[in-house]
C-alpha cells in the first residue's frame, strides 16, 4: 500500500483525479450515451489484462470511476497504473 506522500506524488500527475478516503475517483463526460459504453467497454478489457477493476458509476454519458486495491485495504501503483489508462481511453474518446 502507498503512504500519502506517495499518494500526493502519482495524484499530481494525474489531475483528473481526486483522493476520497481511500480511493481515487475520476468523473468522464462522454458525448453521449454509446460513447459512455464503449469507454466502459475499453476499461473493462485493460481492467482485465491488468486483473484490476476500477468501480464505475454510469449516470446516462456521465462515467464515475473509482479505483482502490481491495486485497490492501488501499491505494497501490495498481490503482495509479489502471487511472492512468482510464485517463488514454477517455482522451481517445474525446478527439
Ligand atoms: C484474484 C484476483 O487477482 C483478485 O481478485 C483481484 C481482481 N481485481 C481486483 N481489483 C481491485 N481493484 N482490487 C483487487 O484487490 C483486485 N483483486
Amino acid at each position: 500500500m502507498l503512504d500519502d506522500t506517495e499518494i500526493s506524488a502519482r495524484l499530481a500527475e494525474l489531475p483528473e483525479w481526486r483522493l476520497s478516503g481511500r480511493e481515487i475517483r475520476r468523473t468522464v463526460a462522454a458525448r453521449d450515451f454509446p460513447t459512455a459504453i464503449r469507454i466502459v467497454n475499453d476499461v473493462a478489457a485493460r481492467a482485465e489484462e491488468l486483473d484490476h477493476h476500477p468501480d464505475i458509476d454510469i449516470r446516462w454519458r456521465t462515467l464515475h470511476f473509482a479505483l482502490t486495491t481491495h486485497s490492501a485495504g488501499g491505494l497501490t501503483e495498481a490503482d495509479f497504473a489502471l487511472a492512468a489508462d482510464i485517463d488514454r481511453i477517455a482522451a481517445d474518446y474525446a478527439k
